[in-house]
């Protein structure tokens, strides 16, 4: 349902993105991993639509990407995009109020408490049903990007774009964020792209894990070449291996030209 096609992406002189070709389907979950710079961020936000791409084209759908993000697509960045000044659940409302009500900003009456129930049943689903009353600045960092997640799925996404979600948090609330993540995407059919610098978070979520890297490198003119998918793992057979893991380790650890070991 998304297709990637022979897609470029160059700031200036810089080329950091060169002929990707990817076909994902409805409800799989890419993990993204690579050397830190090497252009994943940058193809997060081509697939939000956060950024035009210098060649190629993404379709959604067999159409066009459009050219701003819209709610097709629920994106959670590292750090939290929460209002500070609003309470958890005016945080979650909000994503039902400004597409329902333009002006204002805020809904009324009977169309306002069926938003205030959405918005906290999802903050219920995501664990955070203690603290609706609570202000970001009062919630762990956990719990903050637990309050990020709501936010996002509470649009409806049918594609989730996680840009290393959980990189700020402690181990032990990493597992649990996990945990909820996995749950989340296993009921639903969202489509999820996950930014991580964390390979076992990548292999233990993904179905899928997409390495990007350089395969050409010119010393001389170090922005000349960008990166591609260089490997395209599958995690729902049994084949995806130690070997596997290595070919990822190497890449996230900038080791541009290595052998897929017994492959
Ligand atoms: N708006 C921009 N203008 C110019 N250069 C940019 C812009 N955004 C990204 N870049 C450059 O593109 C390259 C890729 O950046 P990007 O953030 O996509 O990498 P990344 O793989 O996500 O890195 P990291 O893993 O460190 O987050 C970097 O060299 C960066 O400097």
């Amino acid at each position: 349902m998304i297709e990637v096609c022979n897609l470029w992406k160059q700031y200036g002189d810089q080329v950091v993105l060169e002929r990707l070709n990817l076909r994902v389907k409805e409800g799989e979950f890419c993990s993204m991993v690579g050397a830190s710079g090497c252009g994943k961020s940058t193809f997060l936000r081509l697939l939000l639509g956060q950024e035009r791409a210098t060649r190629g084209e993404i379709l959604f759908d067999g159409e066009a990407l459009p050219a701003e993000p819209d709610a097709h697509r629920g994106v959670v960045f590292q750090r939290y995009s929460v209002f500070d000044h609003l309470s958890v659940l005016r945080n979650v409302m909000l994503g039902l109020e400004l597409p329902r009500a333009r002006f204002t900003g805020r809904l009324f009456g009977a169309r306002r408490r069926a938003a205030r129930e959405e918005a906290a049943a999802m903050l219920e689903r995501v664990g955070l049903g203690a603290a609706l009353n609570k202000y970001p600045q009062q919630l762990s960092g956990g719990m903050q990007q637990r309050l990020a997640i709501a936010q996002a799925l509470m649009m409806k996404p049918r594609v989730l774009l996680l840009d290393e979600p959980f990189g700020a948090l402690d181990p032990g609330i990493r597992k649990d964020m996990h945990a909820l993540l996995s749950d989340l995407w296993r009921e639903s059919k969202l489509t999820i792209f996950m930014v991580t610098h964390d390979l076992k978070e990548g292999f233990t979520l993904g179905n899928r894990v997409l390495v990007f890297d350089k395969v050409r490198i010119d010393p001389q003119a170090p922005g000349a070449y960008g990166a591609r998918i260089t490997y395209d793992i599958p995690l729902d057979r049994p084949r995806a291996s130690a070997s596997a893991i290595h070919v990822a380790q190497a890449a996230v650890q900038g080791a541009s030209r290595i052998e897929l070991l017994s492959d």
